[in-house]
């Protein structure tokens, strides 16, 4: 079993479904009562605020952590794995201006969950599953309302990442209405913000996303317990 995943030993946590990552809201009480609302309905929660300052983000991500454990979902802080060793956050996610991913995953340990941005791009696929990523992260697939300016990406990036054996998670402008396309494509996880959160009912919403994969059996090159070449 690849140790990094699922996470802490729990060979029945899922790697497939509903990835939420927290909107920017600087009131934390606010923040905790929309995502404990539909924490319910998530695979994973990431920690993500692009508005806050070091203070307020400590704050929030070490506000969430007991939330998520209530409800056994592991919590991914963005940006920052200092962060996430301080608060003692179950991973974290890093796109191309947030370090190294080998210097976190020496950091965090073989237990953590450690995310990668690959945008558009299947050689940074191929070097964070070297440096020890848990999981691909692809996307933007469709405009975004929360990230106007992310690059886009196409599906088939899905398919063709299947052989890296990781779980491969799909971002940018998904709805429940354009998902199942890239759930056939090969994702596993579906990265929403504005989907929820400012959907009208954000605990439908959230079902909707869950109710994408019922239909659609897992690509076979990734299984549930994520193995990979590296065991
Ligand atoms: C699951 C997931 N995928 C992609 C991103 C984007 O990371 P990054 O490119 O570093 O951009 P910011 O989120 O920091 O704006 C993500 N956070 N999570
Ligand atoms: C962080 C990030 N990276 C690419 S798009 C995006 C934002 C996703 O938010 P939304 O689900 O509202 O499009
Ligand atoms: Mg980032």
């Amino acid at each position: 079993m690849n140790p990094r995943w699922p996470h802490r030993g729990n060979a029945a946590a899922s790697t497939r479904g509903l990835y939420l990552l927290t909107p920017d809201d600087g009131d934390t009480a606010r923040l905790l009562a929309r995502v404990r609302a539909v924490l319910g309905q998530a695979t994973l929660l990431q920690y993500r605020n692009k508005a806050a300052g070091d203070a307020l983000r400590r704050e929030q991500a070490a506000a969430l952590l007991p939330l998520c454990r209530a409800a056994g979902v592991p919590l991914v802080v963005n940006d920052d794995w200092r962060l996430a060793a301080a608060i003692g956050a179950d991973g974290a996610h890093l796109g191309e201006d947030d370090g190294a991913l080998r210097e976190a995953r020496a950091a965090l340990g073989d237990a953590a969950i450690l995310g990668a941005s690959c945008y558009d791009e299947m050689a940074r696929a191929e070097a964070a599953a070297a440096a020890g990523a848990s999981y691909l992260a692809f996307g933007a697939f469709f405009p975004s309302p929360t990230k106007p300016g992310a690059r886009r990406a196409s599906p088939q990036l899905l398919a063709d990442s299947a052989r890296f054996g990781l779980p491969r998670v799909a971002i940018g402008g998904i709805t429940p209405d354009n998902a199942r396309q890239l759930v056939a494509a090969g994702a596993d996880l579906l990265a929403v913000i504005s989907g929820v959160f400012d959907a009208p009912d954000p605990v439908a919403a959230a079902q909707a996303y869950r109710d994408c994969f019922e239909a659609s059996p897992q690509q076979p090159a990734t299984d549930a317990a994520g193995r990979n070449d590296r065991g």
